[in-house]
């Protein structure tokens, strides 16, 4: 210990000069924030501008010479944004909770910390919370890449007034957990239904003893765990650590490229930034070629679709939505163009939102 001290010690003053030094430049910077907040209040606009904190990160990654990462450069950048918009009026953010969920996870990412989180029961409160004016943004899950849709979501956007401002990919790494650390004496492992889907294969071969019970969330199924040493359950670090449970077993899904999509929902429109995504819902009547003429404008004018998916439409008669994203901003004009000819066309059609892509 002794004699590294005289190495060490000269480098950390520096490091000490340094924080002085971004600590002024920090305050410096929250004071233009503040500013920035009293014109905002002036003409009584948002506070938070999801598409301004990704131009401030991307810009500063693509200038980044290291030693920091990519990464390292949004989480960042991403905290520093939030500490400023606290400073401004911190705002509630709803997620389908308990605390611990993934859920909780991508809000963090996509807000930085400086949020009060608001933890809800189900999709269905995390939109009413929003609705209600009681969070200013929601985050739900929408598309897992072993699962597919969360239809739940698909569903609530369908009638809900509010718009997608944003998006956030997790990769989900489960873990089986457990009061000890080892599988003796439990007889039963809990999780949500995806996750005990996404780890299907892994338990048949490694736990095939263990009955397998799903429950509102990973969350849940950790609260559970710690109250009964007869339980396991499937759930993220982040739970393990809030609930105190030790991991059996890290990464048990299936698929170790396993990612969940989650949107953000809200009030508040995202205007363009170069590398946008919009998502729509479009229904045709049921005759021959109708889907294919729904979607020639969009090829005609170039515009390219990431995703499609269908839900029924619930009348019994084998009609669907259609559940569309497209690369673009909906105020870019090859999307203006292919929306106004849809409009004509389609027999339903609603613009969920653009906001920035997720990177
Ligand atoms: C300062 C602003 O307000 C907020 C804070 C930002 C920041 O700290 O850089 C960026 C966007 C907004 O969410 C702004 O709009 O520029």
């Amino acid at each position: 210990m002794d004699d590294e001290q005289p190495a060490l010690q000269p480098l950390r003053d520096r490091i000490d000069l340094i924080d002085e030094q971004l600590l002024a430049l920090l305050n410096q910077r929250a004071g233009l924030a503040l500013e920035i907040g009293a014109i905002k209040k002036h003409f009584k606009t948002p506070i938070f501008r999801p598409e301004r904190e990704l131009l401030v990160f991307t810009r500063l990654q693509a200038l980044n010479q290291g030693p920091l990462q990519t990464e390292q450069i949004a989480a960042i950048w991403r905290e520093i944004m939030a500490a400023s918009r606290a400073l401004e009026k911190p705002f509630t953010a709803a997620f389908l909770g308990p605390v611990g969920t993934y859920s909780e996870e991508a809000l963090h990412q996509y807000s930085g910390s400086a949020v009060e989180a608001l933890p809800c029961p189900s999709i269905d409160e995390v939109f009413r919370a929003v609705e209600a004016g009681a969070a200013k943004i929601g985050i739900v899950p929408i598309e897992n890449s072993t699962e597919g849709a969360v239809s739940r979501t698909l569903d609530l956007l369908l009638d809900s007034s509010l718009r997608l401002t944003g998006e956030v990919v997790l990769p989900i790494q489960h873990n089986l957990l457990t009061r000890t650390g080892t599988l003796a004496g439990v007889s039963r492992v809990c999780a949500h239904a995806q996750a005990l889907a996404q780890c299907q294969h892994w338990l048949a071969l490694h736990a095939p003893q263990l009955e397998r019970q799903a429950v509102a969330s990973n969350a849940v199924a950790a609260q559970l765990a710690a109250e009964d040493a007869s339980v396991a359950a499937i759930a993220s670090e982040r739970a393990a650590t809030r609930y105190n449970l030790a991991i059996v077993q890290a990464m048990i899904q299936d698929d170790p490229h396993n990612r969940t999509r989650f949107v953000v929902i809200g009030e508040q429109a995202c205007a363009p930034t170069g590398r946008d995504q919009t998502a729509l819902i479009l229904a045709v009547k049921n005759v021959a070629g109708a889907v294919f003429r729904m979607l020639e404008p969009l090829a005609r004018h170039g515009v390219s679709m990431t995703r499609f998916e269908s839900r029924p439409a619930k009348s019994g008669a084998w009609e669907y939505y259609f559940y569309i994203d497209l690369a673009g901003h909906y105020a870019d004009a090859p999307l203006a163009a292919a929306f106004a000819e849809l409009e004509q066309s389609a027999a339903f059609i609603k613009i969920l939102g653009s906001y920035p892509r997720a990177h």
